[in-house]
């Protein structure tokens, strides 16, 4: 699978991620509205406006990405509606050429991660018929439980050409309350970081970059660099810019000398760009999506400038 996110990153020329995090404050009036009128203020009524806020966006914006995240918990808060709009947002996401993380961050025993790693990147068996189910092509996982429970995703991504993001270094203010402890000397981060790069060394791809990748945090310039050089064939996943505050220079240093290596995801940053000053001159609520799209091409630009 990494070599496929390659590939369109290279197409693209744009190592950049769109976060589809929906909340109802951002879905523009008209389009809640139009969501009310056939469902009422209802989960439904919430999930469709979702789906239809992420399809729009995703049309305007499928040819300049290689790659959508959504956040189930925007979803999941919604129930079973939400969790609909989830997957509806997958499949569409991924007709329109797009990869799709699914940012799920899971984490559990072997025997339960089992039953996750099936339902998101495998097969379920309903009585000898198989069926995939939420069809992500990367998840993102927590390794908190040590690699028993990590052992039955990287079986799947091995059967069903999937990938994985795992947790090094978050970009959250306290991440290094647990993350930065030292550990024989040395931080903890290193050390999953150093483990995730094991993990990965039966995924490798094409491009000499494994599917298991890691999520490191923008916000946290240093320790990117750090891991860049104790990680070389993993691709991280690299949330915090805009939003979170993190620059195109805090995130440099993720990348590997040939541009590639990292791939960076903004969310409210883009899908909200409407809501922001420096859009709202050119675009009304009506054209949220465009919006996005121009948001898109600044963020490519930006970061074009430090690779
Ligand atoms: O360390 C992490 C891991 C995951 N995230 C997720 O990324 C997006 C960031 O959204 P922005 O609006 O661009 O801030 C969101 O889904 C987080 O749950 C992260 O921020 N940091």
């Amino acid at each position: 699978m990494i070599d496929e996110l390659i590939g369109k990153i290279k197409e693209t020329g744009n190592p950049t991620v769109v976060g589809l995090d929906p909340r109802l404050d951002y879905i523009p009036a008209f389009l809640r509205e139009a969501s009310y009128d056939r469902f009422g203020k209802t989960l439904e009524g919430a999930a469709q406006s979702f789906l239809d806020f992420n399809k729009a966006i995703i049309d305007e914006i499928h040819d300049l990405v290689p790659a959508v995240k959504p956040q189930v918990a925007m979803y999941e808060q919604y129930g079973a509606e939400g969790i609909r709009a989830y997957i509806d947002t997958i499949r569409y996401a991924k007709s329109k050429g797009l990869v799709v993380i699914g940012d799920i961050k899971r984490s559990d025993i072997a025997s339960t991660a089992e039953a996750y790693s099936d339902g998101h990147i495998g097969q379920v068996d309903v009585d000898g018929q198989a069926h995939t189910v939420y069809r992500e092509d990367f998840i993102t996982l927590n390794p908190y439980l040590g690699v028993d429970s990590i052992e039955p995703y990287l079986g799947n991504c091995d059967r069903f050409g999937k990938g994985l993001f795992i947790l090094v270094k978050t970009s959250n203010p306290n991440s290094g309350e647990f993350q930065d402890l030292l550990v024989d000397g040395r931080p903890l981060y290193e050390i999953v970081g150093a483990k995730v790069e094991a993990w990965g060394e039966k995924l490798l791809g094409a491009n000499g970059y494994s599917s298991v990748g890691a999520v490191v945090g923008a916000t946290h310039s240093q320790q990117g660099i750090e891991l860049r050089k104790l990680m070389p064939r993993t691709y991280f996943l690299v949330p915090g810019y805009g939003a979170q505050g993190a620059t195109a220079e805090d995130l440099a240093g993720c990348f590997n000398k040939d541009g590639l290596g990292a791939i960076v995801n903004s969310s409210r940053g883009i899908i909200a760009a409407y809501t922001k000053k420096e859009y709202k001159a050119d675009f009304s609520e009506k054209d949220f999506a465009k919006a996005a799209r121009q948001a898109v091409i600044h963020m490519r630009d930006d970061l074009n400038r430090v690779l």
